[in-house]
């Protein structure tokens, strides 16, 4: 029995869901998470609305904060047209691994590159360090209490352009309240909610997305 949840997972995956499909890879996770152990993954309620999203934003480049598992980087990856430059960011090492292996049994891993390290010293390398210019669509999925400061830090950093879309998982809860006053009374921001309900449970919760207006 593997130690940690996440390689339970991971392990999970590689029994029951089919090499190279990457919906089988998303189906499975949430399987397994809704049956057997609940775990933060976006889950398939708000990852209709996300791939909803990503579908309508159609983005050359994109970038996900909280790679965790790597649940939303397959869903996204699966939308993404050839040649799109997609980067999700994660802090924890053993997390990172396991994204990787999901990645690469889904066979989206020529689409992805895992960033490890904390999103407030990666952000102000993307320009430099992973040759990006800005962002059509950022994920942002980590540590609430950094979703505003790392917002602003994107802007300051000229990550994002005319019509970047932002959109943040968990808005409701486990809550980011400080980041929905930012965006909602910011007047570069054009906000849309997306209520549903957190991953595998009743709880309510929402996404928001932020249009950048430049
Ligand atoms: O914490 C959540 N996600 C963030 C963890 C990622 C940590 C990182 C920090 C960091 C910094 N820089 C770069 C990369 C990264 S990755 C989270 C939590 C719940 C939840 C938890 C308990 C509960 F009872 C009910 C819901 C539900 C969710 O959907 C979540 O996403
Ligand atoms: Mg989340």
């Amino acid at each position: 029995m593997p130690q940690i949840k996440e390689q339970r997972i991971l392990d999970y995956v590689l029994q029951n869901a089919v090499k190279g499909d990457p919906q089988s890879v998303v189906d499975a996770i949430d399987k397994y998470c809704s049956e057997k152990e609940w775990a933060m993954n976006v889950g398939n309620e708000k990852g209709l609305i996300l791939d909803k999203i990503v579908s309508e934003t159609n983005p050359s480049t994109a970038l996900e904060l909280g790679t965790y598992c790597g649940y939303s980087g397959v869903r996204i990856a699966q939308l993404l047209k050839p040649g799109a430059c997609f980067l999700t960011v994660e802090k924890n090492p053993v997390h990172a691994a396991i994204a990787k292996q999901i990645f690469e049994f889904a066979g989206v891993q020529e689409k992805i590159k895992i960033l490890e390290g904390s999103s407030e010293e990666i952000i102000p390398q993307l320009k430099s360090k992973h040759k990006v210019n800005t962002f059509d669509f950022i994920f942002i999925d980590h540590w609430s209490d950094r979703y505003t400061p790392d917002t602003k830090l994107l802007e300051e950093c000229g990550l994002l352009k005319q019509g970047s879309v932002l959109l943040a998982d968990n808005v409701i809860y486990p809550g980011a309240p400080d980041f929905l006053q930012y965006v909602r009374n910011c007047s570069r921001y054009e906000c849309t909610n997306y209520p549903s309900h957190l991953e595998y449970m009743d709880k309510e919760d929402a996404l928001e997305k932020a249009v950048f207006k430049g």
